[in-house]
């Protein structure tokens, strides 16, 4: 993204005041606030608003994933909220991918707004390559992550979500335009909790993630406002 800061803080939450009262405390101190599911099947549109009118990029992920037409109906209300990037799942395929993205670019030239980024999440970073295998993708969990990344390119997605193990090499394989958002961050003085492919802000970042999506090491400290600023500095050589 165009801010200096690449990390997004998921305020994952259900409470509105809580969410508004962390992004403004947060302002400066990161680049971007995501909200997802479950603050918006509490919050919905209204809610999110309480969040993007602070000026913010806003990530709205919310995984879509559905047969096209039902993705495509969603998407362009997603468009609606202003989004900067939002999230569907690589496995819906390719049909699925295409009417997401052209739905998304198509409702914000009607509102003459910048489309959302649209980024495919391809194996979630809770899965190791046991749970991987358990859901049905065969090989390995950097095969698939590859396999859907080029799916998701190669029907029009912005982007991907991977896990920061996977960053180098989608990287080499899709170029330097494509969108890498990597959750599974954790600061080396964090709790892993139930992520299962993980690495540091600075490691992830060295290898080439674009967006770094943190949630807990922020929103679990006793000071939100001071881990955000340790993992600024530390992505800074800090
Ligand atoms: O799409 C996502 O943002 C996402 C994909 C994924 O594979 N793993 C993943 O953790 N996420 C999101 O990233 C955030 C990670 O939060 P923490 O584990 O608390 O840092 C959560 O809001 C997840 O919903």
């Amino acid at each position: 993204m165009s801010s200096s800061n690449p990390v997004f803080v998921a305020l994952d939450t259900t409470d509105r005041g809580k969410a508004a009262d962390l992004a403004r405390r947060l302002l400066g101190h990161v680049g971007g606030f995501k909200l997802g599911l479950e603050y918006f099947v509490a919050q919905g549109p209204e809610g999110m608003a309480a969040v993007s009118e602070l000026g913010m990029p806003l990530f709205v992920d919310l995984k879509l994933h559905d047969i096209p037409n039902t993705v495509a109906a969603a998407m362009r209300g997603v468009a609606r909220l202003k989004a900067a990037i939002t999230t569907i799942h690589a496995s819906g395929g390719a049909a699925m991918i295409r009417a997401a993205a052209d739905a998304a670019r198509d409702e914000a030239a009607k509102l003459g707004v910048a489309p959302p980024k649209v980024v495919a999440v391809t194996i979630l970073t809770s899965l190791d390559q046991a749970g991987a295998e358990a859901v049905g993708f065969g090989g390995s969990v950097l095969d698939q992550v590859k396999r859907l990344a080029a799916l998701a390119q190669d029907n029009g997605a912005d982007g991907i979500v991977c896990s920061p193990l996977e960053v180098d090499a989608v990287r080499a394989q899709c170029g330097p335009g494509f969108t890498l958002v990597v959750p599974g961050i954790r600061p080396a003085w964090s709790e892993t909790g139930d992520q299962k492919r993980v690495m540091t802000p600075a490691e992830a970042k060295a290898r080439g993630a674009d967006v770094l999506v943190i949630g807990r090491p922020i929103l679990a400290a006793a000071d939100p406002v001071a881990a955000a600023g340790r993992i600024r500095d530390e992505l800074h050589g800090g």
